[in-house]
């Protein structure tokens, strides 16, 4: 069987700059999250996250490891986040059955062998995944938007009225490295993460979806004074190394998952650059 997971080198910020649109996109950009019955992912070298989505259809699909883990399972030296972006349902975690909503969140921790995800009974299954390397066990929990911390930030008048809903941060459970939360646009509002920020502590990758037909997100990345575009569509992702902003603005409102990995767990740790600093 072929690897599901394909590997991103990482990229110095100075070479960025030369990058051609097809070659950001190549780079950075993940087009095609969910195949029918099948996990796929990136393993990205920034902080060595694996970003990827698990659509199962009409069988289950198991977590095995990948080439890249050169581990007996998947969890052997990691550590999961899933979060439904689809119809309700089930995941399997050592025999044990979670139950999973849509917008709802599991974290798995390390050393679980057998994790199964199963197809919806009610729609499509679609749950968005970020791994990272993990040093010990943390209990795996279901977090619901209700047991997140929310904060609602922005304002129409600007056009960045949102909700952020830390689901896997330190304030609401243990993990080793990653954090995981969605932030949804309120309507009318557009952009994201503006002002917008860099934390060369942590890496970070964005997930774009309920993006409603014939609209995109306008991705912004790299080195705060030399920015760069990309045009996302739905359920596609985009890694940010640590020097890079990451911000959109759509072409309508849209839902997105952010996830972190690296040196701290501090969501607050950001270096905010003003819209005005921007180039
Ligand atoms: O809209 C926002 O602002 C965000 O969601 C910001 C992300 O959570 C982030 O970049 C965390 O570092
Ligand atoms: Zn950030």
């Amino acid at each position: 069987m072929t690897n599901p997971v394909s590997t991103r080198y990482s990229s110095h910020p100075e070479d960025f700059k030369r990058y051609t649109t097809p070659e950001i996109r190549e780079k950075f950009l993940i087009e095609d999250l969910f195949k029918a019955n099948e996990l796929t992912g990136v393993y990205t070298m920034e902080d060595r996250l694996i970003v990827g989505g698990i659509h199962p259809v009409d069988h289950p699909v198991t977590l095995v490891a990948v080439e890249q883990n050169k581990a007996e399972y998947f969890l052997e030296r990691r550590e999961i986040g899933i979060i439904n972006v689809g119809a309700p349902t089930q995941i399997s975690v050592e025999g044990e059955i979670f139950d999973l909503g849509h917008k709802e969140a599991l974290y798995i921790g390390k050393g679980n062998k057998e994790v199964v995800f199963h197809p919806s009974s009610s729609g499509a299954t679609y749950l968005y995944y970020n791994s990272a390397p993990a040093h010990k066990s943390c209990p795996t929990k279901k977090i619901t938007t209700a047991e997140a911390e929310v904060v609602t930030l922005g304002s129409l008048e600007n056009s960045n009225h949102r909700t952020i809903n830390k689901l896997l941060v330190a304030s609401v459970l243990e993990t080793c490295q990653l954090q995981m939360g969605m932030t949804e646009l309120k309507p009318g509002s557009v952009w994201n993460t503006m002002p917008s920020h860099t934390h060369d502590r942590r890496m970070e990758a964005y997930f774009y979806f309920d993006i409603s037909e014939n609209n995109a997100v306008a991705h912004f990345m790299g080195q705060p004074d030399e920015t760069r575009v990309v045009w996302m569509k739905n359920h596609q992702a985009i890694i940010s190394p640590p020097w890079s902003i990451h911000s959109g603005a759509g072409t309508s409102n849209y839902t997105f998952i952010w996830g972190m990995a690296g040196e701290n767990m501090d969501y607050g740790d950001m270096d905010a650059v003003k819209p005005t600093e921007l180039r």
